[in-house]
């Protein structure tokens, strides 16, 4: 897989601010399995292979990868061991569910928590977005599901985006159309991403795109026709 040019820099870890690509290459021999490391918290798988520099983020939190307050925890402690392990250099961030990357901020956590607790959970919320947006490493988001709302803004928090083709999986900051209003720091992340036009009409009508929808409005460096990525 290839990925395209890009304009964030200032990171010792990107080789210089025109290109990256990373090699995702053939399945490795039996020398290369001593270069992989693999650690797992409940909801988050996490391998890094030490020859590549490249860490595979899985979510593995049924049934929708749901952004909890454990979720986000384990999400920001996986990203700080990486970001101390020099031999990283990149992040893909992906579903181990078949059909949704993440479904956004747990529903549940926003129902009926005392004030102490929306503050811890709203708190954590927030330092994912900065831990990823602020990322040292290159960092990719492989949305091989449905990701709406708070999933696709972990989506659009990474420097690529590559989505899997499938007429069933929507991505878009879609707040409106469950009758509440995505922060501002949401909607800045998709200017950023998409510019102020798109944004607004997304946000306005509570859009999800497909795809190849987002691919036409500058979502993606790279799109792919299987159904898994
Ligand atoms: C106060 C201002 C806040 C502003 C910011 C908001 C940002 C957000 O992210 S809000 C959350 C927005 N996300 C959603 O509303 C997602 C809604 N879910 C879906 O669209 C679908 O569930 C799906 C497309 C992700 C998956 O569809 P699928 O048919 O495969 O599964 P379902 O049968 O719908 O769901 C299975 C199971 O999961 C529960 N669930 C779904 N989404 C969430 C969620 N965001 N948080 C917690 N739980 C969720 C759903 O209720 C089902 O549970 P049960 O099996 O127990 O019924």
């Amino acid at each position: 897989m290839g990925f395209g040019t890009v304009s964030r820099g200032g990171s010792s870890r990107w080789p210089d601010q025109r290109l990256c690509t990373v090699e995702m290459g053939p399945p490795c021999h039996t020398s290369c399995l001593s270069r992989r490391k693999s650690s797992s918290s409940p909801k988050i798988k996490v391998d890094l292979d030490s020859s590549t520099g490249i860490a595979v983020m899985k979510f593995q939190s049924p049934p929708v990868n749901s952004l909890s307050l454990d979720f986000l925890t384990e999400f920001c402690i996986s990203l700080e061991k990486l970001e101390m392990d020099r031999s990283c250099r990149g992040v893909v961030v992906t579903s181990a569910l078949p059909k949704i990357f993440s479904a956004g901020l747990d529903i549940m956590e926003m129902y009926g928590k005392s004030p102490e607790r929306c503050g811890e959970f709203w708190k954590a919320v927030q330092e994912m977005w900065l831990k990823l947006y602020g990322s040292n490493m290159v960092t990719i988001a492989a949305i091989n599901g449905s990701s709406p709302a708070g999933g696709c803004l972990m989506a659009l928090t990474c420097d690529y985006r590559i989505m899997a083709e499938n007429p069933r999986y929507g991505i878009g900051l879609n707040e409106t159309q469950l009758g509440i209003v995505a922060p501002f720091w949401f909607k800045d992340t998709m200017v950023n991403t998409v510019g102020h036009r798109t944004t607004e009409l997304a946000l306005e009508l509570g859009l999800l795109y497909s795809a190849p929808d987002a691919l036409r409005l500058a979502w993606w460096t790279s799109w792919c026709r299987r159904t898994r990525c």
